[in-house]
C-alpha cells in the first residue's frame, strides 16, 4: 500500500472518530437520515449554490452592462452654453411684457431705497420727542403724520408694484418657456436622422421638459429679484453716499476684491453645474432606456441589476449636485460674513461720527437700513448667481439642439405635378456609409433602376443594405456620392416633404404605432380621410377581421407602440395607412415577414391590390413574395450582384440567388 494510501486510511479513521464523539453529543443525530432527507438537504445545497452563483454572476456582469452606460452619457453638454444675443433673441417677441416687468422691477427698487431715507425722517422726529423737555409733545407727534403717511404711500406702491412685476414675468416666463419648448420639438422633428442614431431620446426629452423648466424657474428669478436686488444695491450704495460719503468710501472699497472673487467662484460653480446636469441627464437617460424595454428586462430577470446601474447613475449625479450645493453654499456663508462685518463696521463707524456730531442718529439709522437693505440684496444676489448659472447652462442646452440645422432642408425644392409623376426610381453610383459609421462601407458604386409601375425585389444576406436602399430612397440620408433619382431628378432637387408625404409609403419591418385608436392610427396614413375611407382601408388591409371581435372596435386604444396588440396585427394597421395614403411608390420592408402563413396569404392578396399601377419595392425573405417581382436584385459586397427574373436568376449557372433559395436563405 502507498504512504499515500495509509496516510488517506489514517484520516479516514480519526474523521470516523471524531464525528463519533461529535454525534454522541447530539443525541438527535443517532438517528437514521431518511432518503428525503439526503435529497432535501441536496436540493437546499443547489439551491444555495446556485442562488450564490447567480448573485455572483451578476454582481460580475454589473461593472461589464455598466459599459452600456458609457454609451447614454453626453458629451455635447460640455460645451451647452448661450450668448447675450440668443437671450435676447427669446425675451424679442415678449418685449412689452419684459419691458412692463422691468419698469415695475425698477420702480419698486426705487421704493426700497426710498423707504430708509423716509423712515430716517421718521427716526429723527421720534429723536426730536424723545430729546424734548417742553411739552410741546403734540405738536412734534403732529410733525410726524406727514413723514408716516409717506412712508405708508411707499409701502402700499411697493405692494402694488411687487404684485405687477410678478404677473408680468410669469407671462413672460411662461411664453418663452412654451416658444422654446415648440422651437426645439419643431427642430427636432426636422433634424437629419443622422442626429436620432447619435442621441438618445431620454436626452432628448430632459431638454425638452427639464432643461425648459429650469431655465424658465431661473430666468423669473433674475429678472425679479436680480434686477430689483441689483438696483436697489446701487440706488442704496447712492444713498449711502448721499447721507456719509467718509462712511461710504469705507463700505464699498472692498467691493471690486469681492466682485473678482466672485466672479472666479463663479466660473468653477458653472462648470460643476454643467457637469451635474449632464450627469443628471444620463440617470434620465439610464431609467428611460430600462422603461421603454421593460419586456426585455423582464425576460432576463434584470430588474435588480437595471435598478443599481441607475441607483449609481443617480448616486454620481446626487454627489456632483451636493458638490454644487457646498459650493453655492460657501459662497453665500462667505457673501454672509462679509455683509454681516459691513453692518457691525457701520455700527461702530456711525457711533464714533455721531459722538464727533458729523452723523445725526436718523442719518446712522437711514445708513444702517440702507446697508442692511445693500446686505439683503447682495446675499439673496448670491442666491441669485447660483440660479444663473444652472439657468444659463439648462438655457444653453435647450439652445444647443435648436441651433443645429438639419442637412436636407425640409420644405425647398421642386415638387413634381402629379399627373406627370411616373415613379421611375434609378440608383446611379451610389456609395454610403451611415454618419455614425462613417468607417463602414454600405454601397459602393450601387446602381440599380426600379421601373416606374413595376415592381422590384431585393434579396440577399441579412445585413447587406437593403434596409438602407430604401433609406436613401426616402432621402434619410444622403449618398457620399453617385445620386438616386426620381424620373431622372435627383433627389436633392425635390422637396422632401412632398416625397415623404405623397409620394412614397412605407411599410416597415416593425411597424410602430401610437398610442392612440386603431382607426386614428389608420387615419395617420390621411389625416383627413373619411369615416367610409377609414374603414374601407381597414377592410383591404383585413384590419376589419380582428378589430371586430375587440369590445371598442375601432376605438380600440393600441398601448404604447402598439404593444397590446400582436406582431401580426400591428403589421396590418400599418398596411392599412399606407392603402389610405394611396402613395404612387410604395415599398414593402418585409411587410408580411410578422404574418402566419394565413393572414400573409389575406395580407398579400390586399397588397396584390395597393400594388397595381404603382411603382412598387419590395425586400422580403419569403420565396412567394420575391418570385412575384418583375426583376429582382440580389444585393451583396456592397453593390446590386445580379438581377434578373425569379426564372431567369434560377437558370443562371452559379447564381448567388439560386444558392440562396437553394441554402433556404429565401424561405420557401
Ligand atoms: N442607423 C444606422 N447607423 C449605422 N449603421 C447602420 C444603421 N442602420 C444599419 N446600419 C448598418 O448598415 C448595414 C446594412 O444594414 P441594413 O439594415 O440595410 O441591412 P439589411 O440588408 O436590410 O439587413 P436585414 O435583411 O437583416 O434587415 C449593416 O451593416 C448595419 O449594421
Amino acid at each position: 500500500m502507498s504512504i499515500l494510501s495509509k496516510l488517506s486510511q489514517i484520516s479516514i479513521k480519526s474523521a470516523v472518530q471524531s464525528s463519533k464523539h461529535c454525534f454522541s453529543s447530539y443525541p438527535w443525530l443517532h438517528k437514521p437520515i431518511s432518503r428525503t432527507t439526503i435529497l432535501k438537504t441536496w436540493r437546499i445545497c443547489g439551491f444555495g449554490a446556485g442562488l450564490g452563483a447567480v448573485t455572483l454572476r451578476k454582481a460580475a456582469c454589473a461593472p461589464k452592462l455598466s459599459k452600456r452606460i458609457d454609451h447614454l452619457r453626453t458629451t455635447e453638454d460640455q460645451n451647452a452654453s448661450m450668448t447675450a444675443g440668443e437671450l435676447w433673441n427669446l425675451i424679442k417677441p415678449f418685449f412689452g411684457w419684459f419691458f412692463a416687468a422691468v419698469v415695475c422691477a425698477i420702480l419698486s427698487a426705487y421704493i426700497n431705497i426710498q423707504i430708509p431715507l423716509c423712515l430716517g425722517d421718521l427716526v429723527n422726529g421720534i429723536v426730536k420727542i424723545i430729546k424734548d423737555e417742553s411739552n410741546n409733545l403734540r405738536s412734534h407727534f403732529e410733525q410726524l403724520k406727514p413723514s408716516a403717511l409717506h412712508l405708508m404711500t411707499l409701502y402700499v406702491a411697493q405692494s402694488a408694484l411687487t404684485f405687477l412685476y410678478i404677473t408680468f414675468l410669469t407671462v413672460l416666463g411662461e411664453r418663452m418657456a412654451t416658444k422654446m419648448r415648440s422651437d426645439l420639438f419643431q427642430k427636432l422633428l426636422h433634424h437629419d436622422m443622422a442626429f436620432f442614431d447619435s442621441h438618445k431620446s431620454g436626452e432628448l426629452s430632459a431638454r425638452l421638459n427639464a432643461d425648459v423648466q429650469e431655465f424658465k424657474s431661473s430666468f423669473k428669478l433674475c429678472v425679479s429679484q436680480g434686477l430689483r436686488t441689483f438696483a436697489q444695491t446701487i440706488g442704496c450704495i447712492g444713498s449711502l453716499y448721499f447721507l456719509s460719503p467718509t462712511m461710504t468710501m469705507y463700505t464699498v472699497a472692498v467691493v471690486p476684491g469681492i466682485i473678482l472673487a466672485g466672479s472666479a467662484i463663479g466660473a468653477g460653480l458653472r462648470q460643476l453645474s454643467r457637469r451635474a446636469q449632464g450627469q443628471s441627464a444620463t440617470a434620465s437617460a439610464v431609467s428611460d432606456e430600462a422603461l421603454t424595454n421593460i419586456r426585455t428586462i423582464r425576460a432576463f430577470a434584470m430588474e435588480k441589476l437595471e435598478s443599481r446601474l441607475f441607483d449609481n447613475e443617480l448616486d454620481k449625479a446626487r454627489a456632483m449636485q451636493e458638490q454644487l450645493g457646498v459650493g453655492i453654499g460657501l459662497f453665500q456663508a462667505g457673501t454672509n460674513l462679509f455683509l454681516n462685518g459691513m453692518i457691525l463696521s457701520v455700527l461702530y463707524g456711525g457711533s464714533n461720527l455721531i459722538s464727533k456730531g458729523e452723523m445725526t442718529p436718523g442719518a446712522l439709522m437711514s445708513f444702517l437700513v440702507s446697508a442692511q437693505t445693500i446686505q439683503r440684496s447682495l446675499s439673496q444676489l448670491s442666491i441669485i448667481f447660483g440660479t444663473a448659472i444652472k439657468g444659463w447652462t439648462a438655457g444653453g442646452r435647450v439652445l444647443q439642439f435648436s441651433r443645429l440645422e438639419p442637412s436636407i432642408p425640409m420644405d425647398t425644392g421642386v415638387c413634381i405635378p402629379y399627373h406627370s409623376l411616373w415613379g421611375d426610381i434609378k440608383f446611379e453610383d451610389v456609395s454610403f456609409s451611415y454618419p455614425t459609421r462613417p468607417g463602414h462601407t454600405v454601397f459602393e458604386n450601387l446602381t440599380l433602376s426600379i421601373p416606374a409601375g413595376q415592381v422590384v425585389a431585393l434579396c440577399g444576406p441579412s445585413g447587406e443594405g437593403k434596409s438602407t436602399i430604401t433609406h436613401l430612397l426616402e432621402r434619410f440620408y444622403e449618398p457620399k456620392s453617385g445620386r438616386v433619382t426620381l424620373d431622372g431628378r435627383d433627389l436633392r432637387e425635390l422637396n422632401v416633404e412632398w416625397l415623404r408625404g405623397q409620394v412614397i409609403g412605407l411599410i416597415s419591418q416593425e411597424p410602430v404605432l401610437f398610442a392612440t385608436s386603431v382607426e386614428e392610427n389608420i387615419r395617420y396614413g390621411r389625416p383627413d380621410a373619411t369615416d367610409e375611407e377609414v374603414r374601407e382601408a381597414a377592410r383591404a388591409a383585413h384590419v376589419d377581421e380582428f378589430v371586430s371581435r375587440f369590445p371598442s372596435g375601432y376605438s380600440t386604444v393600441v398601448g404604447e407602440r402598439g404593444a397590446q396588440l400582436s406582431g401580426g396585427q400591428k403589421q396590418r394597421i400599418a398596411i392599412a395607412r399606407a392603402i389610405l395614403k394611396n402613395p404612387p411608390i410604395l415599398i414593402l420592408d418585409e411587410a408580411t415577414s410578422a404574418l402566419d402563413s394565413h393572414s400573409e396569404h389575406m395580407v398579400q392578396e390586399a397588397l396584390n391590390n395597393v400594388m397595381k399601377g404603382r411603382t412598387v419595392l419590395i425586400i422580403a425573405h419569403r420565396l412567394s413574395t420575391i418570385r412575384s417581382a418583375q426583376m429582382i436584385y440580389v444585393i451583396k459586397d456592397k453593390k446590386a450582384l445580379e438581377s434578373g427574373t425569379h426564372e431567369q436568376l434560377m437558370a443562371k449557372k452559379g447564381s448567388l440567388y439560386r444558392k440562396l433559395v437553394e441554402a433556404h436563405n429565401v424561405d420557401s
